[in-house]
């Protein structure tokens, strides 16, 4: 039964199928502290937060059954990101779900702001029909500058357009072609800060974009710019903003996000009559909270259940045509890599992987994942896994090398793992996915072999002598040990040759003995799938 602990505010609605799932027990304990949830984190396999939890590092060492943590939105700055990836704790989030709703709550701060309505409201409930003080802009014709131009800015500025603004826009990855197609102006930060009425930010909180918007930008702004923000506190200082705005430079401010959050109750935005507030609602709506909490209810359960995933913020991402491309090979390659560490006979400082055929002209790092946890888990167990695997590695000095031929040895798939040692002994193992008869290990060394790679198996080596085949049946029989399977691989008549025996159950250590000391026989060692 895995363990889900829910510790921010996350819609029943969206977690239901976790809390449906049989192999699955939710509990929901929000508005803990750290020390809180460093004592019971440990009992828990998936952690489910938003943006309010903290997962310190302390959280993450004392969470020793910790697989994943869950981020039911898209800003993963209170997630310890690194602590998480040694750790080999998958971070995960849900980066759809809340664009469209954040892209509305920016407009309407931005209308809020250009007509005064909180403070207007503020005033005629106070019992004060003043129509004099509230003379707003129209945002026809206004330039709104976009800075991060993702899935929010993005929709900001195309229903920016419907309102007849003209956009500028800037984001590092923002190319002319993209700018063109979503007719908007590419721009600098300067540009917009210099031009814009309106400006918008919607990048992450970077230590790029950590006050990218400070003093020397509101020095050179153009007057009267009215300036949002619902992405992340931090990114426009705060205290430049506040002199600006009393300056004359900028006529106000909508902010969603704190530097700190929530705010001293003194902090100056919260008094100030050209600052409208809100309290980081920009995904609170009932719709971008089912979606969040649906998309990482379904991750978090693939993840749980050893299933490929898609969300995980600590790896890179792959796009979907690829993933399809790769996931049927994820099992075949954790399984040879598992193969050939148990086959090698000595601590192993290069894996190199070779994709031939079908898999020649993919990227196949996520597959090479598999392949190193694979390799990885004989010795390290269940402490690696596909976040974790390339760290530990390059932290044993394993060095992974990576090819891709077309040509595949008849095999419309090839994924060759070979091992090599410090003293340059190599161990390799090759399997294929075939059309109908699912996974094959197909080479052993230079020996060709077809055999299922699942269960437990004997390997021998051995020379290619009459008798010797009989010899060992007649040893395993004796000892209980039933064979399901054989294959016997050799290159040359009575030259050294490989038998492969797949049993029904786990072989007891001192009948592996028991075999090295048959006439002919050089090695025998269980390989379990
Ligand atoms: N207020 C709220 O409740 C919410 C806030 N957010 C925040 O909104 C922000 C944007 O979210 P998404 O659009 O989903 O993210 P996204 O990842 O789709 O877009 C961010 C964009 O910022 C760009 N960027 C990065 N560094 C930049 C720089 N130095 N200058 C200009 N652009 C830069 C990136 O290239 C990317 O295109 C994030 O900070 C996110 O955490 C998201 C949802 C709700
Ligand atoms: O998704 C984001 O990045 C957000 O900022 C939303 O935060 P929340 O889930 O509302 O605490």
């Amino acid at each position: 039964m895995f363990k889900v602990l829910v510790s921010d505010p996350i819609s029943d609605l969206g977690i239901q199928q976790l809390m449906d799932a049989a192999d699955v027990l939710v509990e929901k304990k929000t508005g803990l502290g750290e020390d809180e949830l460093v004592a019971i984190i440990g009992e828990y396999d998936a952690l489910l937060v938003r943006s309010q939890t903290r997962v310190t590092e302390k959280i993450m060492e004392a969470g020793t059954n910790l697989k994943v943590v869950g981020r039911a939105g898209v800003g993963v700055d209170n997630i310890d990101l690194e602590a998480a990836t040694k750790r080999g704790i998958i971070v995960i989030n849900a980066p759809d779900g809340n664009t469209i709703t954040t892209c509305e709550h920016t407009f309407a701060m931005m209308m809020a702001l250009a007509r005064h309505i909180p403070q207007a409201y503020a005033k005629t409930v106070g019992g004060v029909w003043d129509r004099k003080s509230f003379l707003g802009v129209e945002l026809r014709n206004k330039t709104l500058g976009v800075m991060g131009m993702g899935r929010i800015g993005s929709e900001v500025a195309k229903r920016a357009k419907a309102f007849g603004m003209n956009i500028l826009a800037f984001d590092p990855f923002l190319t002319q072609e993209r700018a063109e197609k979503m007719e908007v102006k590419l721009a600098s930060v300067d540009d917009i800060v210099r031009n814009a009425d309106f400006m918008t930010v919607h990048t992450p909180l970077t230590p790029e974009t950590h006050h990218m918007i400070s003093r020397p930008q509101f020095e050179v702004m153009k007057k009267g710019m009215r300036i949002v923000n619902c992405a992340r506190g931090g990114i426009i200082d705060e205290t430049a903003l506040v002199e600006a705005i009393n300056e004359g430079i900028v006529a106000g401010a909508a902010f969603d996000v704190f530097e700190s959050e929530p705010p001293e109750k003194d902090h100056p935005f919260l008094t100030h009559p050209k600052i409208i507030v809100t309290p980081h609602l920009g995904a609170s709506t009932v719709e971008a909270q089912e979606n969040v909490a649906i998309d990482v209810s379904e991750e978090v359960l693939h993840i749980l259940r050893n299933e490929p995933f898609k969300n995980a913020v600590n790896m890179p991402p792959v796009a979907a045509s690829v993933m399809s491309r790769l996931q049927p090979y994820f099992s075949i390659g954790e399984k040879l890599g598992s193969f050939a560490a148990q086959a090698a006979n000595q601590a192993v400082n290069e894996i190199h992987v070779d994709y031939a055929g079908d898999l020649s002209d993919v990227d196949t790092l996520p597959l090479t994942r598999y392949i190193v946890k694979g390799v990885l888990a004989h010795h390290l167990g269940s402490e690696v896994n596909i976040v974790n695997c390339m760290h530990l590695a390059k932290l044993r000095d394993i060095n992974v090398v990576v090819t891709q031929a077309s040509k595949s040895k008849g095999f419309t798939n090839l994924l060759t793992v070979t091992l090599k040692t410090q003293n340059n002994e190599e161990t390799l193992v090759a399997g294929t996915l075939l059309n109908g008869y699912g996974e094959r290990i197909v080479q052993i060394d230079k020996f060709p072999v077809d055999m299922a790679p699942e269960g437990h198996q004997i390997l021998i080596s051995h020379n290619d002598k009459p008798g010797i085949i009989g010899s060992v049946g007649t040893l395993l029989g004796q000892n209980d040990v039933n064979i399901a399977s054989m294959q016997v691989g050799r290159k040359i008549i009575g030259g050294a040759a490989i038998m492969i025996l797949s049993v029904d159950k786990a072989v007891q250590k001192d009948v592996l003995v028991q075999l090295t000391t048959l006439a002919e026989l050089n090695r025998a060692i269980e390989i379990t799938l």
